[in-house]
């Protein structure tokens, strides 16, 4: 029987002459195409006595060839057919089936088979059915020599992610039972629909064969069966291992980036035949005995379809917006302040996915699969998510650090740090202080920073921002050759100097609907007004009036949403846009001690190079220590001696608070702005897979150790001319009281994180500094009464001055060597400052159990400055 080859929507099915093929819109057809003029159920091929035929199934809009409609016809090679329309419909080109696959497919050692015995040996191993078709590939181009390289495999309708089981069945059925068979056993738990919910046909960028009984390692290294280039491979990332009846499953090896079946992390897993693996920007397919495989090298189309954000009380600051980019565009984002482009963003950064929606990357739904798709975007937020503080190279040196797996040697990131500066003309600046570039520059480097990882997509949020007409012109250049480099760029701005070096723009509506989607040249004629200045003047003047309706009867919306339908699937009205669990994004791309290491190196770096700041840091405790020597007091901290005719000191109290509170004050100021400048720095790497605890003990450790040495230069200036009792409950005095004294500034630096993660902007962190510190004074316990005081007592507990000081005072003896508050009662003393070992240990320890709470209150706190999706 004669194969015939259907060509169509730039894909391509192979027909078998055994069974019969329906063509329709309907999901469940056997070749699906989402365009409104196809009817549900169009069209059947069938192969009558040798002969392949059309038979037109009772179609609304008609079956065509040679300009007239027609009910049945035969077809064969050279035959064009149109669904829907005579001269622009569905256009289905038919060939004969090419004669066999060549050498180049497989490797070296593979058995010269034609492609029909291929499939047919797939289709046995894969337990199809004879008479089960799927998209076959066109022609499968050697590993390496891909003309067009490809990012996803080709995938067959099935049943979607919360489709009724009714209705799964019956697309079984369809299908054909085998299949099912394969992904009940071979499924990744998770949204499988959403990575088998449509057509698409692709070029393998390699075929490989997959021996029976033989394993294929994938990695980096090249001792691997199978060499996978990329940032996000690991040396030995995964394995292809054979099962009995000769199937096949996957197996993680430990990978930093995670292995992936169907956008889900799997650590093993089965693999069916329509099951799609993913290691760093390669996807694999099984087709038999060969193994597909995919890059990603960029250019893949992008969509947007009925995004809709809501918030508060219902509202909606995202009002169904929907656009489809093809690949390698560069595409504008602009409107009026607050009609929500950032909110947009973030739905299609996946960082506040949309409620309601689909945002489909090369037709895989990005929310439901974002664990492994995220590493394909990269994201350049308004402000620089570089430390200025350090030099381009050294900036750059830290990121691939933290997002290249952690067996990935310096020299390869240094070959690629190389790379990116080359590609963006920055080679000259490398040795340059990031603070020290021009605006301009300085966005640069934010872009080479996210180009690192080779992402496919790129989204700019007003890059030009605050940069002259000059300036703004280079980065918008800049931006449209990444896109003729192969990547899609979409750019927030509010520059509209600059758009006709766009593929397209959208413009989004007052109320966060879209006014305009389509060719920058035509924007203007569709609003009728000359200027950019009258369409913004309009927006303001008329908020209320319906854009977005306007925009949906217009025949270019027609144009825009037969774009995009003919690259999504419909969704049921309603649908709410899926999200993966948290814990699905929690690989990365080193351990938790790579990456301390890694935050910790760096921010020392980044203190190093500030020198102001290093000087503070030893003149505060300097000057605080000193501050406490000037303070008279003859006996110093210790009590009279019984001949000197004074029974008490009050100034050891006086001095001792000074100390305090000046360690409270340090301890605090050292921290209160270390979150609040890199949070968006924060941000982004949070949603490459950085650590929360890693990131958060980075800070505690490194501000810990700076506050820690300044407790001892305090201590050291204050005690140096001062006596002290001769002897502490456990060690000598001096170092007794350094020791709470250190506590104390730790809790207080911790204190002061929580105020920096608390805060919005940098400002707030100073005017919470100080009411900090003056609350601290009070309740040190030395001004006045603080015990048998209901109410003042129980919230002196809350403070660690209150501690520290009780802490010490219990060393010094305190209680005895201040006179009492009541001259008469002078039993009545302090319980927390009795001089015991059993009151010293639990005031230090109350102290730090406040520290701790401080430290989880930060983790929580920082939470909130994630992207949602990555909010576990
Ligand atoms: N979490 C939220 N809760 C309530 N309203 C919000 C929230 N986020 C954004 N908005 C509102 O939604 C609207 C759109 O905000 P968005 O920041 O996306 O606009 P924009 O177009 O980026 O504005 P601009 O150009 O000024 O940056 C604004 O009115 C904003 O106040």
């Amino acid at each position: 029987m004669p194969e015939l080859v259907l060509h169509a929507n730039g894909r391509t099915w192979t027909l078998d002459a055994s069974r019969s093929y329906t063509i329709g819109r309907d999901q469940q057809a056997d070749i699906s195409f989402i365009d409104r003029r196809v009817s549900r159920r169009h069209l059947m091929i069938r192969c009558d006595g040798g002969t392949w035929v059309i038979e037109d199934l009772g179609s609304a809009n008609g079956t065509f060839t040679e300009g007239r409609r027609i009910q049945r016809i035969e077809i064969g090679h050279g035959s064009i057919i149109r669904l829907g329309d005579v001269s622009t419909g569905m256009r289905l080109d038919f060939t004969g089936a090419p004669a066999a696959v060549g050498d180049a497919h497989v490797r070296a050692d593979a058995q010269v088979r034609t492609d029909a015995q291929v499939r047919a040996d797939a289709r046995i191993r894969a337990g199809l059915s004879q008479g089960e078709s799927r998209p076959q590939a066109r022609g499968a181009t050697a590993r390496g020599t891909s003309a067009a390289a490809a990012a996803t495999p080709p995938v067959v309708p099935g049943p979607r992610a919360g489709e009724a089981p009714g209705a799964a069945a019956e697309a079984a059925a369809v299908h054909g039972d085998a299949r099912d068979t394969d992904r009940s056993e071979g499924s990744a738990a998770g949204p499988r629909g959403a990575a088998a919910s449509l057509f698409v046909d692709r070029d393998p960028s390699g075929v490989h064969r997959l021996d029976l009984g033989q394993r294929l390692r994938i990695g980096r290294a090249p001792e691997n069966e199978l060499v996978v280039e990329g940032p996000y491979v690991s040396r030995h990332h995964a394995e292809f291992r054979p099962l009995p009846g000769g199937r096949f499953e996957i197996v993680d090896l430990g990978s930093h980036n995670g292995t992936y079946v169907n956008g889900q992390p799997v650590h093993r897993q089965v693999i069916g035949p329509y099951d799609i693996v993913g290691v760093g920007h390669s996807t694999f397919r099984l087709a038999g005995d060969r193994l597909e495989e995919f890059v990603d090298t960029g250019e893949v189309s992008f969509t947007a379809r009925n995004l809709t954000v809501t918030v508060g009380r219902g509202k909606t600051i995202l009002n169904d917006v929907s656009f489809g980019v093809p690949e390698k565009s560069l595409v504008a984002v602009i409107g009026p302040s607050g009609s929500g482009k950032s909110t947009l963003l973030r739905a299609l950064t996946g960082y506040r996915p949309a409620d309601r929606g689909r945002v489909l990357y090369d037709h895989r739904d990005l929310y439901a699969q974002f664990a492994e798709l995220r590493r394909r975007i990269g994201l350049v937020p308004q402000d620089d998510i570089l430390h200025k503080e350090l030099t381009v190279d050294t900036a750059l040196k830290y990121a691939a650090k933290l997002r290249f797996p952690g067996d990935t040697k310096a020299a390869e990131r240094k070959a690629r740090i190389d790379e990116v500066l080359q590609e963006l003309k920055l080679d000259v600046h490398r040795a340059k202080k990031v603070a020290s570039l021009s605006g301009g520059q300085r966005k640069r480097v934010s872009v080479a920073l996210e180009l690192l990882t080779k992402p496919s997509l790129l989204f700019l949020d007003e890059p030009t921002s605050g940069l002259d007409p000059g300036l703004d012109r280079d980065v918008m250049k800049l931006l449209r050759e990444l896109a003729d480099d192969g990547r899609t760029v979409l750019v927030v701005t509010h520059s509209v100097a600059e758009l006709s070096l766009c593929d397209r723009v959208l413009v989004m509506a007052p109320d966060g609907s879209v006014a305009y989607f389509g060719p920058p040249g035509e924007a203007l004629a569709y609003f009728g007004h000359e200027s950019w200045a009258d369409v913004f003047s309009a927006f303001e003047n008329h908020r209320e009036d319906d854009w977005g309706g306007r925009w949906r009867a217009s025949r270019q919306y027609d144009r825009c949403i037969a774009e995009i339908d003919s690259a999504v699937p419909p969704q049921q009205p309603g649908t709410q846009a899926t999200q993966p669990p948290a814990r699905a994004l929690q690989s990365k791309p080193q351990g938790w001690i790579g990456q301390l290491w890694t935050l910790m190196r760096r921010y020392v770096s980044v203190i190093a190079s500030d020198k102001g700041f290093m000087a503070l840091m030893l003149l505060l405790p300097a000057v605080l220590g000193g501050v406490s020597c000037l303070i008279p007091a003859k006996y110093g901290l210790a009590p009279p001696p019984p001949n000197s005719g004074f029974r008490y000191n009050q100034e050891s109290g006086t001095i001792l608070l000074v100390l305090v509170v000046g360690m409270c004050f340090s301890g605090a100021a050292n921290s209160v702005r270390e979150l609040i400048k890199e949070r968006v720095i924060y941000e982004r790497e949070r949603a490459t897979g950085l650590s929360r605890s890693a990131y958060l003990m980075s800070k505690v450790i490194v501000l810990g150790l700076i506050t820690t040495m300044q407790s001892v230069v305090i201590c050291a200036i204050g005690f140096s001319v001062r006596q002290l009792p001769a002897q502490g409950l456990l060690m000598p005095t001096a170092i007794e009281v350094c020791v709470v004294i250190s506590a104390l500034g730790f809790t207080t630096m911790l204190f002061g994180l929580v105020i920096s993660a608390l805060v919005r902007t940098p400002e707030k962190t100073m005017p919470l500094l100080v009411m900090f510190a003056v609350v601290q004074v009070v309740f040190t316990g030395v001004l006045f009464k603080l015990f048998d005081s209901p109410g003042i007592e129980q919230l002196g507990w809350l403070m660690p001055a209150r501690w520290a000081v009780a802490g010490a005072g219990t060393t010094l003896d305190l209680a005895h060597t201040m006179p009492p508050w009541n001259l008469d009662k002078p039993d009545e003393l302090d319980p927390l400052w009795a001089h015991t070992v059993a009151q010293w240990g639990i005031d230090l320890g109350v102290l730090l159990a406040i520290g701790l709470i401080c430290g989880f209150a930060v983790a929580r706190l920082l939470r909130r400055h994630e992207p949602e999706i990555m909010r576990d």
